[in-house]
């Protein structure tokens, strides 16, 4: 096992910066917390295609331990939908919310949130768009639509336009994140997701802890900080953001679990 240190890359703690914690897991005792992780990027690392990404079994076994030592306040809170959460962490099946908090399970029941109406009208002249440039992939995920750029960053200025433009049009919201911009109804997001949690057992009266590392986890960071809560942000630390707390790499935040189980 590594040292947290070792992981760590930049200790700077600045004022405009959150904090590097090495010893974060300290602030979360399992018995009074309720944690909730971001997937792409904050458990797992980027991979080229979102189809490439698969939880290895020692992950897996981390967050079943965690989650049994929580008893059961733990959540995955993701931008993908929630059948997709539960191929990437098979056979797990764990409290979820997708689509950016359009989507969620606190148990067994899958409650969709998020209407399709205006997305539905928005899909062919996504669609269209999509067809238009090489390299584009368009992830339909019913109720939001998501724009992936990864493999023709050179477009990515056209992508944010254009997809902004179609949000204003079609009275929807433009979510950018890591090489994707996504077209989903404003009214939900990862905050509103994390609070509807925090008012159900086993969540409710313990203390929110959030790990997320992308723009669309902001909210969430702001969700969990309003309520007294912990936020932390994995990976880069030269886009400003809401959170407390950070942490290098997805590798740092599994340390950090390992010590708290
Ligand atoms: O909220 P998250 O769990 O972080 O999900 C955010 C988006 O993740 C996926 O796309 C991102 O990860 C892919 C695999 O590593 C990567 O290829 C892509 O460039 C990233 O944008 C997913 O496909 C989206 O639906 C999620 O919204």
């Amino acid at each position: 096992m590594l040292e947290p240190t070792a992981r760590i890359k930049d200790t700077t703690i600045k004022d405009t910066k959150p904090a590097a914690e090495p010893g974060l897991w300290k602030l979360m005792p399992c018995s009074t917390s309720a944690f909730f992780f971001d997937v792409d990027g904050t458990l797992l690392d980027i991979k080229p295609h979102p189809a490439d990404v698969v939880a290895d079994a020692g992950l897996k076994s981390l967050l079943l331990q965690l989650a049994a030592k929580t008893k059961g306040a733990l959540a995955l809170v993701s931008g993908r939908m929630i059948e997709d959460i539960d191929r990437i962490f098979v056979p797990l099946v764990l409290p979820a919310a997708g689509l950016h908090g359009g989507q969620i399970r606190l148990s067994q029941t899958v409650e969709m949130l998020a209407s399709r109406q205006n997305i539905d009208l928005a899909r062919p002249e996504v669609s269209a768009f999509v067809d238009k440039f090489q390299g584009l992939m368009l992830e339909d995920k019913g109720a939001t639509l998501a724009i992936h750029f990864r493999q023709c960053p050179e477009l990515s200025e056209i992508v944010r336009i254009s997809v902004e433009e179609l949000a204003s049009r079609h009275g929807l919201e433009a979510q950018e994140g890591k090489m994707v911009v996504e077209l989903k109804p404003s009214a939900f997001d990862k905050g509103t997701a994390i609070t509807n949690f925090l008012t159900e057992p086993p969540f409710f009266g313990r203390r929110p802890v959030f790990f997320g590392d992308d723009l669309t986890d902001e909210k969430g960071f702001e969700a969990v900080n309003r309520v007294g809560g912990i936020s932390v942000k994995i990976g880069s630390f030269e886009t400003p953001t809401k959170a407390l707390y950070r942490l290098a790499e997805p590798s740092a935040l599994r340390w950090q679990i390992e010590q708290m189980i």
